[in-house]
């Protein structure tokens, strides 16, 4: 695994809060994501996990504590927020493709809006990417005659054709039959070892073990414990986490 911890950090979160009325979500949150870094965020349902990334990318307002991108505050008023959003990707459970266009079209039409590229540039880059997630046979097909495997490696194409500095994958195997997972997870891992840096919120805990070089144990709105995949699931120090792992009903880990 890379060493990521000489890497500048890109992302610093301190004390994150999130509410819903009276309902705190997020109590305080708090971790680093150093480039090239591959964070997994495990824990039990309704932990808070995936409100956490939705705050990150600026899907949900926070409640408190801070966002730093590159030292930045993301949350200070004169933020330049639409370039954060270029930078920063995102990879949902539901694919989230636009149904009336084709495999490519879903490709290109982010990288023609927000970055601006030539239609022909978009097309190359998008190729190239669809190559890499094997979707490259797909490129005329419409979203309805995918499986949710292939939908979610063309969302993984679309992602990476953004050039992030940084891809979200929120549960990004959850809404799939099993026999697809691997397929999804395996283009994860590639793309892991290309040095993109990632925060992945995940119920696979083979994957988390395998990929990650941080893993994050969330609970019930508080980082019950961070640490890499060995310190986490070989020699958990919190009940919190001894307990989860051991009632996982997932794969094998
Ligand atoms: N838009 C919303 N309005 C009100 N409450 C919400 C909203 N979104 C999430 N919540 C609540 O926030 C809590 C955390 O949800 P979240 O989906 O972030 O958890 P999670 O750890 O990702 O769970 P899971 O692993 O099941 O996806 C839950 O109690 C949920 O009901």
């Amino acid at each position: 695994m890379a060493d990521y911890k000489d890497n500048e950090i890109i992302l610093n979160v301190q004390h994150l809060q999130k509410a819903y009325g009276e309902h705190q979500v997020l109590k305080d949150i708090s971790f680093e994501v150093h480039k090239g870094e591959v964070m997994t965020v495990i824990g039990p349902s309704g932990g808070g996990k995936s409100t956490m990334l939705r705050c990150i990318n600026l899907l949900e307002d926070t409640t408190g504590g801070e966002i730093l991108f590159h030292d930045q505050n993301i949350l200070d008023e004169n933020y330049n927020i639409p370039r954060y959003r270029s930078k920063v990707g995102m990879v949902f459970q539901q694919f989230e493709l636009f149904e009336n266009k084709n495999v490519l079209q879903n490709c290109m039409i982010g990288q023609e809006l927000v970055l601006k590229r030539s239609k022909a540039e978009a097309k190359k880059i998008a190729l190239e990417n669809l190559k890499t997630v094997g979707m490259d046979p797909y490129v005329d097909a419409k979203p309805r005659q995918l499986s949710g495997g292939q939908k979610q490696r063309v969302a993984i194409a679309r992602a990476i054709s953004m050039n992030p500095e940084i891809l979200l994958f929120d549960e990004p195997t959850s809404a799939l039959d099993p026999e697809m997972v691997g397929e999804v997870l395996e283009t994860m891992k590639k793309l892991a070892k290309t040095g993109l840096t990632m925060i992945v919120v995940t119920h696979e805990m083979t994957f988390a073990k395998e990929v990650s070089d941080q893993v994050l144990f969330m609970s019930d709105g508080y980082v019950a414990e961070q640490g890499s995949p060995d310190e986490i699931f070989n020699h958990p120090q919190s009940e919190k986490t001894q307990k989860f792992l051991a009632n996982f009903r997932g794969p094998q880990i």
